[in-house]
């Protein structure tokens, strides 16, 4: 993949601007690739310093969190908050608490939900945020004592018309919940449109947790239709048990597909009846345990410490844990297996080695900014059920994300399409969600 020497100028430039931040260069570098046959149609974007002005934050907030574990030793970590882009509407994203978090983790965050934003069509801009705190092990009154000292700072900056955040990696409707509590303790405010994945008793909308995963399994789907193939009785390899990989994993199970692999950080399990839901929902969501403890109840099945998934033979393979979990060795591998489709249920899990691999081998690729663009879409039907004080129920929630998600997949095929692509969805979500964006930004004035 390589940039036209206009392009490869900029993004040098950028580089510099932005040293040692190298998730957020891979996320820039792929988005410069995809719209090159957009500069060259229409040259007065780069006369309007279009793509300078994309690829830098509107904002960026970092801070200290000071906060006090259970035996009473101060802890501080440090946190974030980028608005990246409001041409859309106010930033939206979500919050990220994993010990590897850094500024420049969250600019690729923010960066890649300008895209996918844009893909939904709902009106939202771009943000993300997080933390370097690490809340494996940690008690409940810990999480909350982080939750409020993390709000503590953030409150001043957030609130339904500025930005609005919500859940990623180690932040679910838990935190959420202790998060909204002290937001609306310092702000005296209590309507529920500031955070989105909260639980329904708090304003919540049903079917958030579950619409990431399902989201992508819709636009897996669709994928696979648009290839005249189906789910049913394929082989598939997710990777992750966190949120997005549960939801994939049922969402794929009830439409006939048989879902053998899961994982954590600590390595994969292989349960070649298929993943049971109750065992995975009991270890990982219930009791917060290692994926390891799985065989424990499942004899059938097998733990590979410290592995990856790659290796196991599948139709179909999600990666739904992280960024760059996937690479140029595990796309050959699969290749080699004959995988017809990947689906990114998380941001950037394939390598750009990965994404070339499949390409050229003809992979249905579905790139996380289209693919899981059902959470943050779900999101925003959040937002507008909170703003209209209703309240949804599951089955009007699930409906309307299947009808974004097909839309979104549409849009993304026919505009690979149009550039003569067809198939490349890669392609397709990047010039259909800069297209967007940039059209709101021309509209709002360049700003
Ligand atoms: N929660 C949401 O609504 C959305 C999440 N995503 C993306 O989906 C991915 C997963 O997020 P969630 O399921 O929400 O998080 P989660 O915290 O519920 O689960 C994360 C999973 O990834 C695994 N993991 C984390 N770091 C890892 C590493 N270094 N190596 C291997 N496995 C690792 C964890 O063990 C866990 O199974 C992330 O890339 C996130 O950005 C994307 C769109 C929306
Ligand atoms: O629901 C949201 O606002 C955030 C979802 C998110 O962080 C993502 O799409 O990566």
């Amino acid at each position: 993949m390589t940039l036209d020497s206009v392009s490869s100028t900029l993004y040098e430039a950028f580089v510099r601007k932005n040293p040692a931040e190298t998730e957020f260069h891979q996320a820039v570098y792929e988005v410069l690739h995809a719209i090159q046959p957009v500069l060259r149609r229409s040259p007065e974007l780069r006369d309007a310093a279009i793509l300078e002005r994309l690829c830098e934050p509107e904002r960026q907030l970092m801070f200290r969190v000071v906060w006090t574990d259970d035996s009473r030793r101060v802890q501080v970590n440090r946190g974030f908050r980028v608005g990246f882009n409001s041409a859309l509407g106010p930033y939206k994203g979500g919050l990220r608490f994993h010990r590897d978090v850094t500024l420049g983790t969250i600019k690729f965050l923010a960066f890649e939900q300008i895209f996918k934003n844009a893909l939904t069509g709902l009106g939202i801009g771009a943000g993300k945020g997080g933390s370097d705190f690490d809340p494996t092990g940690r008690s409940d009154t810990e999480i909350m004592s982080f939750c409020q000292a993390f709000m503590t700072e953030l409150h001043r900056h957030i609130g339904p018309a500025t930005d609005v955040p919500a859940g990623d990696i180690g932040v679910g409707s838990r935190e959420i919940g202790y998060l909204f509590g002290q937001y609306k303790r310092l702000t005296n405010r209590y309507d529920s449109g500031t955070l989105t994945g909260k639980d329904p008793l708090l304003g919540g909308i049903p079917a958030r947790p579950e619409a990431t995963g399902y989201g992508t399994v819709y636009f897996l789907q669709a994928m696979l239709a648009a290839r005249g193939e189906s789910l049913d009785g394929y082989t598939a390899v997710v990777s992750g048990s966190g949120n997005v990989a549960f939801h994939a994993i049922a969402k794929l199970r009830e439409l006939g597909a048989v879902p053998v692999v899961c994982s954590d950080s600590g390595g994969y399990v292989h349960d070649p009846a298929g993943i049971d839901l109750e065992v995975l929902r009991d270890l990982k969501v219930t009791r917060r345990e290692r994926l390891s403890a799985y065989p424990e109840h499942v004899p059938s099945a097998r733990f590979f410490p410290g592995e990856f998934p790659w290796d196991v033979p599948c139709d179909v393979a999600l990666p739904c844990a992280t960024q760059n979990e996937l690479d140029e060795q595990d796309a050959l591998r699969l290749v080699k297996n004959d995988v017809r489709a990947v689906a990114e249920g998380a941001n950037m899990p394939c390598t750009p080695a990965a994404v070339q691999i499949f390409r050229e081998a003809g992979v249905a690729l579905a790139p996380g900014k289209a693919a899981n663009a059902g959470g943050v879409a779900t999101s925003a039907l959040e937002m507008r059920q909170n703003a209209a004080r209703d309240r949804w129920t599951f089955d009007h929630t699930d409906r309307t994300l299947r009808k974004v998600m097909e839309d979104i997949h549409t849009e993304c095929l026919s505009t690979a399409e149009e550039h003569g692509l067809s198939g490349d969805y890669v392609i397709g979500a990047n010039i259909a969600g800069f297209r967007t964006v940039v059209a709101a930004m021309e509209a709002n004035g360049y700003i």
